[in-house]
């Protein structure tokens, strides 16, 4: 419960000095408050004042986590190292006006967020750089929050070399560390945490279902689910610490506490939803491990390389090459996935092979989809009926749903199959033709794979992907905290309960203070109208 000072009248708006909620209204500390004071509603008999004010009606909160030497103005080459068409350089902090007026000299600092030709000159010699294209970005319209410049200079290495070396030469300048910019706009509340985690994944992205990801994080969409769950809390824990505070008052409408419970477990099952599908998302952003196996011969390595397209794998015609597990990062139809090849599971063989084979073995405990080869001109060899019977069927190949490990079963060599025959194999779990001799199947297999892998890793453009562990981590904390809300003997263990749950969700939204709370309370219901 905010106290205000004497001196406001209900309902004036503007913005004013609270005094701290924690301390008693005698004393004379306070805070500048920075928010719009929306109304004041003086309770009946008490001179106790009760605010509404909202955060959001002006900029967004900062995130509270104040950047390191954050006074200090920073910059840093933002594109690729090398030699390249145009490099941009650019500056963060309170000198960025005075390190662009320094380096475009004796011209005026160019209109906001306007593109303008300027000459560059280095301020120490007055030598000429480069004619370049500068941005001037006054904060906090800007990346970072804070006043910021950019310099798109022609990408020769002694352009380049020359503008920082400028720039470091103006006072209050230094060169920028790893992530700063980035960790300056999440100090300044420009990005949340799960926004950063999408723009980092987005710079790191190598194929098309990962960019796509990441965009949508970087717009936010995991924080905006996130802030909706944590609204719904907020809201659930409102209406509980009104009960606590104000049901002697008997001036709470009917039915509050129950509106929480139903809340909640809403949540419950929303929160559910998510966490069952959590490895996707964190599949999609590292990779689906797809391994490929199968009886010695079948022409597994060959397999490997044509997905892969590079020489990965030893091919000879002798079973039992492929002895280690050999992995490579691979793009199969747009999602990321790293390919195994293994040795060719048959027994009675050296203590060598008998290695690999453990590790073969090992190694598709742990994938997400099985690529299972075949060799189809001999499915009658002892292996080859060894390999169906052992993983192929308790995998339930064909029917999904029997189990959590994929499986795609491949008849390879097709080419050496007596030609014109439609399926020769009708009795086998359904299966893929190919030859890694010609090509033929090869489509079929990629069409293939590209449904495993999206039901797999998630389609990205459907709805937003737990990314990280961090994120499992927080709702499975979560979640654990609603368990506990239902459980508690009495209010005050439910309310903390539900400020646990909250904080968890904080982690992944950056935000969840008290002003929240105060704030939701009034435009909820009117305690003591
Ligand atoms: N005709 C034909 N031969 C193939 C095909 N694919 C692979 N081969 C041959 O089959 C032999 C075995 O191929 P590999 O790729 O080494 O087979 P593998 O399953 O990795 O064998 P191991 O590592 O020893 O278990 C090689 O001689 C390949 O050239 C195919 O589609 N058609
Ligand atoms: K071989
Ligand atoms: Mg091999």
């Amino acid at each position: 419960k905010a106290v205000v000072s004497d001196s406001l009248r209900p309902r004036e708006l503007q913005p004013t000095r609270l005094l701290c909620p924690w301390d008693s209204p005698g004393k004379n500390t306070g805070v500048d408050c920075h928010f719009l004071l929306q109304g004041i509603f003086p309770t009946q008999g008490s001179n106790l004042g009760l605010l509404h004010f909202s955060p959001r009606l002006c900029t967004r909160q900062a995130s509270g986590y104040p950047a390191p030497g954050s006074g200090a103005t920073i910059f840093a080459l933002s594109s690729g190292q090398g030699r390249c068409g145009i490099a941009v350089i650019r500056t963060s902090g309170p000198a960025s006006g005075h390190a662009l007026r320094s380096l475009t000299a004796p011209r005026d600092l160019p209109p906001a967020r306007k593109a303008c030709l300027r000459l560059l000159s280095d301020p120490r010699s007055g030598e000429p750089l480069d004619r370049a294209l500068v941005l001037w970005f006054p904060g906090p319209q800007s990346f970072t929050g804070e006043d910021c410049a950019e310099f798109h200079v022609h990408g020769g290495p002694a352009v380049v070399s020359g503008v920082l070396q400028a720039l470091g030469s103006v006072p209050g300048l230094r060169p920028a560390e790893a992530g700063e910019f980035t960790r300056r706009a999440f100090a300044h509340g420009k990005l949340s945490l799960t926004e950063v985690e999408g723009l980092a994944d987005l710079i790191h992205s190598e194929t098309e279902a990962q960019r796509r990801q990441a965009l949508r994080q970087l717009d936010g969409e995991l924080g905006d689910l996130c802030r909706g769950w944590a609204e719904t809390l907020t809201k659930a824990l409102a209406h509980v610490e009104a009960y606590i505070d104000f049901s002697e008052d008997d001036n709470l409408e009917e039915g509050v506490l129950d509106q929480a419970d139903s809340e909640v477990r809403r949540l419950e099952v929303a929160l559910g939803v998510h966490l069952r599908d959590a490895r996707r998302g964190q599949r999609l952003r590292s990779g689906a491990h797809v391994v490929v196996a199968g009886p010695p011969n079948a022409g597994k390595s060959s397999l490997v390389n044509l997905l892969s397209r590079k020489p990965v794998s030893i091919v000879s015609p002798e079973p039992g090459t492929t002895r280690d597990v050999l992995e490579t990062p691979v793009d199969l139809a747009g999602f990321p996935a790293l390919l195994s090849d293994t040795a060719g599971l048959r027994e009675g063989v050296g203590p060598v092979e008998q290695e690999g084979v453990r590790r073969a073995q090992k190694r598709l405990e742990q994938a997400d989809l099985i690529l299972a080869v075949l060799d189809a001109s001999d499915l009658a060899s002892p292996a080859s009926c060894n390999f169906l019977d052992t993983v192929v069927i308790p995998a339930g190949a064909g029917n999904p749903s029997g189990s959590h490990q994929r499986l795609l079963l491949v008849l390879n060599k097709s080419d050496l199959l007596p030609a014109g025959r439609s399926d020769p194999h009708p009795d086998l779990p359904s299966h893929l033709l190919l030859s890694c001799l010609t090509g033929e199947g090869l489509d079929g297999l990629l069409e293939a794979l590209k449904k495993e892998l999206a039901a797999l890793c998630g389609d990205p453009s459907t709805g937003p992907l737990l990314t990280r562990s961090r994120h499992q981590h927080h709702l499975q904390g979560c979640l654990d905290a609603l368990g506990q809300y239902r459980q508690a003997k009495d209010l005050a263990l439910a309310a903390e309960a539900l400020r646990v749950a909250r904080g968890h969700l904080s982690h992944l939204t950056g935000g969840g203070g008290t002003e929240e709370i105060l704030d939701i309370i009034f435009r909820d219901f009117c305690v003591g109208k």
